[in-house]
């Protein structure tokens, strides 16, 4: 039996176990707080992420690291990026040195602007061919009820990400191989920023038209940073970058689609955080997304604009009103 580990116990890291799970492997989750350990060994529920969702008998959890990790074929990492790096460096000790590490995450680390498999290449000192990334439409709660989603497994060495692709592989769950690691990983990271946008407009009161050309000029922006970083045009038209972003977009499950709303109704930065209960990755890579785009000189305006309404304090529609009036131009640049 595949064995995996997922460190996090958050909506993701659990619903993913579940799948790990329901594939045939033997999943052990790592988590911090014994409460909700003993919760998910004795209840076989995650009360504080998804209360309704029975885990499997071969999910178990575990607050030592040790233990999860060990002999596991895959090393499954489901924390907020920015706390990555930290936890990452108290893990490593403990991994198997042939172990695959799988980043669950979408965003780019503040201050380095490195994608989460570069950070774990970095601290989880491991090569490229050992480190993979899932990526697509997939709200956790959904997944957690066994709705039919698509995914995509990304890894520069096809033959793990075929691995990885057959640990996952359910009958609700149905997993595509990448190996474009780089345009997968931004196009899950960007699009909680294009996400963020929408949810803004929402809250604002605008219409289809208004989504619709977020999402439409979102996606060219991903696209023009992924070009300059050497990702491949095809996967943004894919699940990964397309497809998380309609669901993103579109889905008041989502948390930086809600997280924007609250903004776009009038809330303040301090008063969304507070009733923000989980990670809104986009909060926070706005402003490394827009450090990318700096370094590789890529127009972002979209990306732009949510900084500065997120974090320059700018309201949105000042905002908005200084993205309709950039200068005119043809569609493809
Ligand atoms: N939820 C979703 O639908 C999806 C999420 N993702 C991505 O997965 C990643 C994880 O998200 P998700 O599971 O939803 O997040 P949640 O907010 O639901 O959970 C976060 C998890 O990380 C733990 N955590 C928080 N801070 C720390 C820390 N400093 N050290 C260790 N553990 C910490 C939390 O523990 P505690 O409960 O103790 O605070 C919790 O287990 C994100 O990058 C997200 O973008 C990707 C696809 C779908
Ligand atoms: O990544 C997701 C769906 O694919 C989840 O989006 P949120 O983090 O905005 O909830």
């Amino acid at each position: 039996m595949t064995k995996a580990a997922v460190f996090g116990t958050g909506s993701w890291g659990t619903a993913f176990a579940m799948v790990l799970a329901d594939a045939g492997c033997e999943v052990t989750l790592w988590g911090r707080r014994a409460g909700l350990v003993d919760a998910v060994n004795e209840r076989r529920v995650n009360p504080d992420y998804l209360p309704d969702v029975e885990l499997p008998p071969s999910v178990r959890a575990t607050t030592d690291a040790a233990e999860a990790a060990a002999d596991a074929e895959f090393t499954v990492l489901a924390v907020p990026s920015q706390t990555l790096r930290g936890n990452l460096e108290k893990w490593r000790p403990v991994l198997r040195p042939d172990t695959v590490l799988v980043s669950l995450m979408k965003g780019v680390e503040l201050g380095t602007a490195k994608r989460m498999s570069e950070v774990i290449g970095e601290v989880g000192e491991a090569e490229p061919e050992r480190v993979a990334v899932l990526t697509g439409p997939n709200l956790a709660k959904e997944i957690a009820a066994r709705q039919p989603a698509a995914s995509v497994v990304a890894c520069r060495d096809e033959s793990v990400a075929q691995r990885l692709q057959s640990a996952c592989h359910t009958p609700y769950f149905r997993p595509y191989t990448n190996t474009d690691v780089v345009g997968c990983e931004l196009g899950g990271a960007v699009k909680n920023v294009i996400a963020l946008a929408v949810g803004i407009a929402d809250g604002m009161g605008l219409g289809d038209n208004t989504k619709a050309s977020l999402i439409t000029r979102g996606l060219a922006e991903t696209s023009r940073l992924g070009l300059a970083m050497g990702a491949d045009a095809h996967t943004f038209a894919g699940l990964a970058g397309m497809g998380d972003l309609v669901a993103t977009c579109s889905s008041p499950l989502s948390r930086n689609h809600t997280f924007g709303t609250n903004l776009g109704r009038g809330m303040t930065l301090s008063e969304t955080i507070a009733v923000t209960k989980q990670t809104a990755e986009g909060v926070k890579s706005c402003e490394s997304v827009r450090e990318l785009a700096h370094r590789h000189h890529v127009e972002m305006p979209i990306t732009e604009t949510v900084v500065g309404i997120v974090h320059d304090g700018k309201p949105p529609h000042v905002a908005l009103k200084e993205l309709m009036s950039r200068s005119a131009k043809a569609e493809r640049v």
